[in-house]
């Protein structure tokens, strides 16, 4: 499919390409394949929008290669000012490149190493794939004169839906197990069917609600004692207005909740001193001013008031992705990580959206788009950001209180991302959704009172799993582990859960 040509851009050449005017005037007026056969260039053709971030806009296309055939890539437009667009695309980009080069030099040591010592300890099969290429690849960058920036990266599947398929079908399917038993239930309303005197093959076809969903399937009235006529069940039916009163139009319904998210059985009235909505006060916060924040999807609870249930409750204990696969998403994100402290990258932005998976159902880490390098130069390993930013739910608490940051930083988002992609089985809206739930400190509370609760890991998490989840999330940062740490620890679970059957 020949899409819309976007952009010219050159090939790891690390700098923009200033095209002469003559070649701009060519690009203008030329077929795409005249103008590339006369500059030598190679064209990007744009197939459309895949995503869109605070700092970029990602479309997917094709790049064509000399030799005539094509490669499908995600390319990322800088999104701002033109200089503002090459400042963040400059950061990006140089993390992007050195953390490419580093991969290189530590395949091919490890590689070497490997050869030349036969007794030496094999990684785990599923750690070395990790490590291999923990990253979206960076094929190139450029622009045309006049136009943003932009990156050309290695096209991942599932950033689409920005969904893995598991946890999809899986919700999906309990979704529609309880969509059928509420239309059920309004049908029987609307008809105001005694339902004690419904024949038992209409109660049976109820579809029974899905394990742990806190859907309780409705209570069949008792028989009435002998002689007793059964009482006819209340009417859910409005009353009629009043003479000369006009009737109210009908309540809207709420809004359903995302698949395989139970709904609540009411919505929790806000109370003026709650926290209105971590998310909209979040996003309003004058601290804050750079941070988006993602909002609950209308009528779930709002985090911090007294009748948000805890998250446990909400989210039924159903895993909705086979734990070996949740492993494989931490290994290779706790990979990443470790690979981006090992040459002193921190990446400032850990959450389950800058997680894609591959065609090959490998994972990887997105968008250095905040990455900070750390100076050789200081002993202490901290960086200073000018305001906070990063992604409001995954950030560490160190991060809004103008202190020095170190790379912990990083571990205390993968701690969150790790346990929202565990059990939304999502990398987008219900991961995030996810995040802002109950440990999220609300006001000025003290920090002993901001300690994660431990009590929202679901059972089907094994316990050494979440008691690395909790380390990571620690306050203090001196408390988290490393990200080297973390490989390990994944890595011995990983022998427990899968090797040993757990
Ligand atoms: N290589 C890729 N393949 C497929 N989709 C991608 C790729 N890179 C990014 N995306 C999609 O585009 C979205 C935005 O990309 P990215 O996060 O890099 O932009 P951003 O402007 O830095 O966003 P944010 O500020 O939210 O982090 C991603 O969440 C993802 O859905």
């Amino acid at each position: 499919m020949q899409g819309e040509v976007r952009l010219v851009v050159t090939f790891e050449d690390g700098s923009f390409r200033r095209f002469s005017k003559s070649v701009v005037k060519d690009f203008r007026k030329l077929p795409l394949d005249a103008f590339e056969e006369r500059h030598g260039l190679q064209c990007w053709r744009s197939e459309g929008k895949i995503g869109r971030g605070g700092y970029g806009l990602v479309h997917v296309g094709l790049l064509q290669r000399p030799d005539g055939t094509t490669r499908p890539v995600a390319a990322k437009l800088f999104l701002g000012g033109l200089t503002k667009a090459k400042e963040q695309l400059n950061r990006e980009v140089g993390a992007a490149m050195k953390l490419k080069q580093a991969c290189a030099t530590a395949s091919s040591s490890s590689s070497s190493s490997s050869s030349s010592s036969s007794s030496h300890e094999q990684p785990l099969p599923l750690l070395a794939a990790a490590e291999q290429s923990p990253f979206v690849q960076l094929l190139c960058h450029g622009g045309r004169p006049g136009q943003l920036p932009m990156m050309v990266m290695e096209l991942a599947k599932g950033c689409v839906a920005c969904e893995l398929e598991d946890a999809t079908e899986k919700r999906d399917e309990i979704w529609a197990q309880m969509e059928a038993t509420q239309q059920q239930a309004d049908a029987a309303a609307a008809a105001n069917t005694d339902v004690a005197s419904m024949p038992d093959n209409v109660t049976r076809a109820r579809p029974a609600a899905p394990p742990g969903s806190g859907v309780l399937p409705a209570p069949r009235p008792p028989p009435p004692p002998p002689g007793f006529e059964p009482l006819p069940v209340a009417s859910p039916r409005p009353c009629p207005p009043p003479p000369g009163f006009h009737a109210l139009p009908a309540a809207p319904r709420p809004p359903l909740p995302p698949p395989g998210f139970a709904p609540l059985l009411a919505s929790p009235p806000v109370p003026a001193s709650a926290p209105a909505s971590a998310a909209t006060s979040a996003a309003e916060d004058p601290l804050l001013p750079s941070v988006r924040v993602a909002r609950a999807p209308p009528g779930f609870p709002v985090p911090g008031t007294a009748s948000a249930p805890r998250c446990r409750d909400v989210w039924e204990d159903v895993a909705l992705l086979p734990l070996k696969q949740v492993l494989a998403i931490l290994v290779s994100l706790a990979a990443a990580i470790k690979a981006m402290h090992r040459v002193g990258l921190v990446h400032n932005d850990v959450k389950p959206a800058n997680m894609l998976h591959r065609a090959d159902d490998t994972y990887c880490l997105a968008d250095f788009g905040l990455a900070e390098q750390l100076s050789p130069a200081d002993p202490t390993g901290t960086f200073v950001f000018e305001m906070a930013c990063g992604t409001r739910h995954y950030m560490a608490p160190e991060v809004q209180s103008n202190v020095p940051l170190t790379a912990a930083v990083d571990v205390y988002s993968f701690g969150i991302t790790a346990l929202c992609v565990a059990v939304t089985g999502s990398n987008s809206a219900a991961a995030d959704w996810f995040a802002q739930q109950s440990w999220w400190p609300a006001g000025d509370a003290p920090a002993a009172a901001r300690a994660f609760p431990a009590g929202i890991f679901p059972s089907y998490l094994p316990l050494s799993l979440e008691l690395l989840l909790l380390d990571c999330v620690a306050w203090d940062p001196q408390e988290r582990p490393t990200a080297e740490q973390v490989v390990q620890r994944l890595a011995a679970i990983w022998e427990e859960v899968v090797v040993c059957g757990y």
